[in-house]
């Protein structure tokens, strides 16, 4: 038996082979089958004979979640007790319900910053894209209508930025991200909603609105919460009922903070004109009425899936279960554990 600490990795990685090499030299990284179920995960985890039984940290990508399930509660309290980090690829972490790891005293790290630029331009591609209606022009050339079918295959006009008002929901760092890019473009207006105003030189020059105003003054609904219990269906049939006709709808955060029957109700009638999707409330199944609208430029969750990008997160995630074994610590834990005490007493696991 390997005298090393043990990490357990779940789902692959595509790049960062160097980092993940260099954990190797410290560390016995131990992968489960590609087969494994939820079941079979968690009754490893108690069989004394598996090396699962005592595993340390744990990382994850958000595809692991088809062997093991959401990191719930029942998932949490079935860890053996060696487990002291549980360390997520990629910003986004509501496959991870934090409390019960919290009151376990496991770390939960995610991946913030590295992914803001090329989620930011996602979204902005996807918004413009959507404002211009490029989604029916693109589609309408693919099925040959050009050129009979007229100028621009007969594509409905779409509209310049000029006196528009965009709304960004979450002014975070992707949000702020996607309002520095879009600010060349000559948009009229940027308006935010946040649950709190933030301090003047976070706000870049957007302006803090309560969130009837966002929905009742943006021509463009820009969507960057994440998705937690607070932000879940926070655009519904009531929400759209109260934005503008005609509404532009973007989403590159997370496919469930929009009720997503309500939103194709709305595309149906016109009430949204057109929307930007690169997330879906139930991706990888999406909904057929949704993707046949040729109103709908979509994208299967494509935000970070690029070169550059996915390399620096692999490596930050191999970077973080390091750090939790030379020094006890994460380097990136979530917001909601920052204030946490008890992190400040780890030691380290070599
Ligand atoms: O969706 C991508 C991420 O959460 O990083």
């Amino acid at each position: 038996m390997s005298g090393k600490p043990i990490v357990l990795k779940l789902g692959k990685n595509a790049f960062a082979e160097e980092a993940w090499k260099d954990l190797g030299r410290i560390a016995d990284v131990i992968t489960i089958p590609e087969t494994t179920t939820r079941e079979q995960f968690l009754q490893e985890l108690k069989d004394p004979q598996s090396k699962l039984s005592r595993v340390q940290v744990i990382t994850r990508t958000a595809r692991s979640v088809n062997n093991t399930g959401r990191f719930d509660e029942e998932l949490a309290l079935a860890l053996p007790s060696s487990v002291v980090a549980v360390c997520h690829t990629g910003a986004g972490y509501d496959q991870i319900d934090v409390e019960p790891f919290r009151k376990r005293h496991i770390q939960v790290a995610n991946v913030p910053d590295l992914v803001s630029n090329a989620t930011a331009d996602t979204h902005v591609f996807l918004l413009l894209g959507a404002l211009r209606n490029f989604s029916i022009g693109n589609r309408r050339l693919i099925e040959g209508k050009w050129p009979e079918s007229g100028p621009a295959c007969a594509s409905p006009f779409g509209y310049d930025p000029e006196g528009k008002t965009v709304g960004i929901l979450g002014l975070g760092r992707i949000g702020r991200c996607i309002l520095e890019r879009l600010k060349p473009f000559g948009f009229e207006n940027f308006i935010y909603h946040n649950r709190h105003q933030l301090p003047s030189e976070e706000e870049h020059g957007c302006e803090y609105v309560s969130f009837d105003e966002f929905l009742k003054r943006s021509d463009i609904v820009s969507v960057n919460v994440p998705l937690n219990s607070g932000t879940h269906h926070l655009i519904d049939a009531e929400t759209i009922e109260k934005m503008k006709d005609g509404v532009v709808v973007v989403n590159t955060a997370r496919g469930a903070v929009i009720d997503e029957q309500a939103m194709t109700d709305a595309l149906r009638s016109g009430k949204i004109r057109s929307a930007g999707l690169d997330v879906f409330e139930y991706e990888p199944k999406i909904s057929k009425e949704l993707l046949s609208m040729p109103q709908v430029l979509s994208l299967p969750h494509m935000g970070t899936h690029c070169v550059e990008t996915r390399n620096k997160m692999e490596e930050l995630v191999a970077h973080n279960a390091k750090n939790v074994l030379l020094t006890g610590k994460v380097l990136t834990i979530v917001p909601e554990l920052k204030n946490e005490t008890w992190p400040n007493d780890v030691k380290p696991l070599i």
